[in-house]
C-alpha cells in the first residue's frame, strides 16, 4: 500500500533540508534540527511523540499544555499529559499554563527535577476555559503579570525557558514586539510565535510578516508557527520571516514523519494505513484500550484532511467502537489506496 513517489510529500526542496539541518543553540545547548513539534492538547502526548521520534528530524518536542496548579502533584503513571519516555527528555520541553507566578515557578521546578530539556510558558491559548482562569492568551492583556511569571520561573530554574505567544487581542503587532523584547530581558531563551489575534483560533490566515517583526526585535531564537502545510510553506516562512526554525502542529498530527521529510531524512514514504494500526496499538499500550481509542480518534481529522474524500474516510473510521472494529475500518478506508493531496482540506484541518 506504499505511495508512488509522485504523490508523496517527501521534500524535493534540498535548500529547505539544508537550512533545517543547521544546528542552533539554546542556552549553549546544540539543537540538531531547526524544527519543533508544536504543543497540541490531546495530540502531543507520549504515545504520539514516539512516532515523531521514530521518524526523526525533529529538533524540539513540546508536550501538550499541562496545568501548572496540578503539575507538582501529577503522577506520570496516571497522568495523560505529564508522561514521557526517558529517551525523549533531552529534547522535550514541557508546556505549562496558569496565571499564578508562584504556582508556575513550582511547576517549573518539578519539570527541571524530572530532567526535561526545558519549560515552556503558554501565553497564547485563546480557549475560553483557559482564558477565563487568567491563563494562556489572557496574560497578553496583562503583560506586566506575564513578565512577573517569566521572572519568577526564570529565578526558579536553570534549564531553558521558552514562551509561546500570539499577536495579542488586536492586530497591532507592536504590543507583541514590546513583549518579546521584555521576555528576552527577563531571561527567556526561546520564543515560539503564532501570528494570530485572539480569539481567532485557526480560521483566518496567520500574519507571517508579524513573525519577522518579532524576530527582528530579539536576539534569542524565534520559532515561527502557523499554517505550514507543505515543504514550500516551510521554506517560504524561513525566507520571508528570517525565523530560526519551524514549529509545526496540525501537519505533524497528519504526518508524524513531516520533520524527517522536511530535513531530508526520510528514506521511504510510510504506508499510512499500516502506520495508523501501529499507532493505535501504541496508544493502547500507553493508555489502555478505552483512552487509547479516544486519543487515537483525535488525530484522525488531520490524517484524513490530506485525502480527496477525507471527510468520508474520517466519518467511517471515527465510528469505530473498539480496537478490532477500528482496524477493520482503517483497512476498508484505505482499500482503494487513496492518493494524498499535496495540501490538506481546510475543513478537517481545524
Ligand atoms: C488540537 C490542537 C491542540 C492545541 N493545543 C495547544 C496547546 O496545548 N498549547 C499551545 O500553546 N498551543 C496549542 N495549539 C496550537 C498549536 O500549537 C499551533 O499554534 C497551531 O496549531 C498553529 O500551528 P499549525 O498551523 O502548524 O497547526 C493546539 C492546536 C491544535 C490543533
Amino acid at each position: 500500500m506504499g505511495l508512488p513517489a509522485s504523490s508523496c510529500t517527501r521534500s524535493l526542496l534540498p535548500d529547505l533540508a539544508e537550512k533545517l539541518r543547521q544546528p542552533f543553540l539554546i542556552q549553549g545547548k546544540e539543537i540538531p534540527f531547526r524544527t519543533a513539534l508544536a504543543p497540541m492538547a490531546g495530540i502531543g502526548h507520549v504515545a504520539f511523540r514516539h512516532w515523531v521520534r521514530h521518524f526523526g528530524g525533529c529538533g524540539l518536542l513540546f508536550t501538550e499544555m499541562c496545568n501548572a496548579r496540578a503539575l507538582p502533584h501529577e503522577n506520570p503513571a496516571l497522568s495523560e499529559v505529564f508522561r514521557w519516555q526517558p529517551e525523549e527528555l533531552e529534547s522535550l520541553i514541557c508546556q505549562i499554563f496558569g496565571e499564578d507566578p508562584d504556582l508556575m515557578a513550582r511547576a517549573a521546578i518539578r519539570i527541571e527535577k524530572e530532567g526535561f530539556f526545558g519549560v515552556d510558558l503558554n501565553f497564547g491559548c485563546s480557549v475560553a476555559a483557559i482564558c477565563k482562569q487568567g491563563g494562556g492568551a489572557a496574560l497578553l492583556r496583562n503583560p506586566d503579570k506575564a513578565l512577573v511569571i517569566v521572572e519568577k520561573v526564570r529565578k526558579a530554574i536553570r534549564i531553558p525557558l521558552s514562551v509561546k505567544f500570539r499577536t495579542g487581542w488586536d492586530d497591532n503587532v507592536k504590543n507583541a514586539v514590546d513583549l518579546a523584547r521584555k521576555l528576552e530581558t527577563a531571561g527567556c531563551d526561546l520564543i515560539t510565535f503564532h501570528p494570530r489575534v485572539a480569539p481567532d483560533r485557526r480560521n483566518r490566515p496567520p500574519r507571517w510578516d508579524h513573525i519577522q517583526k518579532i524576530k527582528e526585535a530579539v536576539s534569542i531564537p524565534v520559532l515561527g508557527n502557523g499554517n505550514i502545510f507543505t515543504a514550500e510553506d516551510g521554506l517560504r516562512m524561513l525566507e520571508e520571516t528570517g525565523c530560526d526554525g519551524l514549529s509545526i502542529g496540525r501537519m505533524a498530527a497528519a504526518r508524524p514523519w513531516i520533520f524527517a521529510d522536511l530535513t531530508g531524512q526520510l528514506s521511504e514514504e510510510p504506508d499510512t494505513a499500516a502506520l495508523l494500526l501501529s499507532m493505535h496499538a501504541g496508544y493502547c499500550r500507553h493508555y489502555g484500550e478505552l483512552r487509547g481509542l479516544r486519543l487515537f480518534k483525535k488525530i484522525l481529522p488531520y490524517v484524513m484532511a490530506v485525502y480527496p474524500f477525507g471527510h468520508r474516510m474520517h466519518a467511517h473510521i471515527r465510528a469505530a467502537s473498539h480496537g478490532e472494529d477500528l482496524h477493520m475500518r482503517i483497512r476498508e478506508a484505505f482499500a482503494t489506496n487513496p492518493r494524498p493531496n499535496a495540501a490538506p482540506n481546510g475543513n478537517l484541518m481545524v
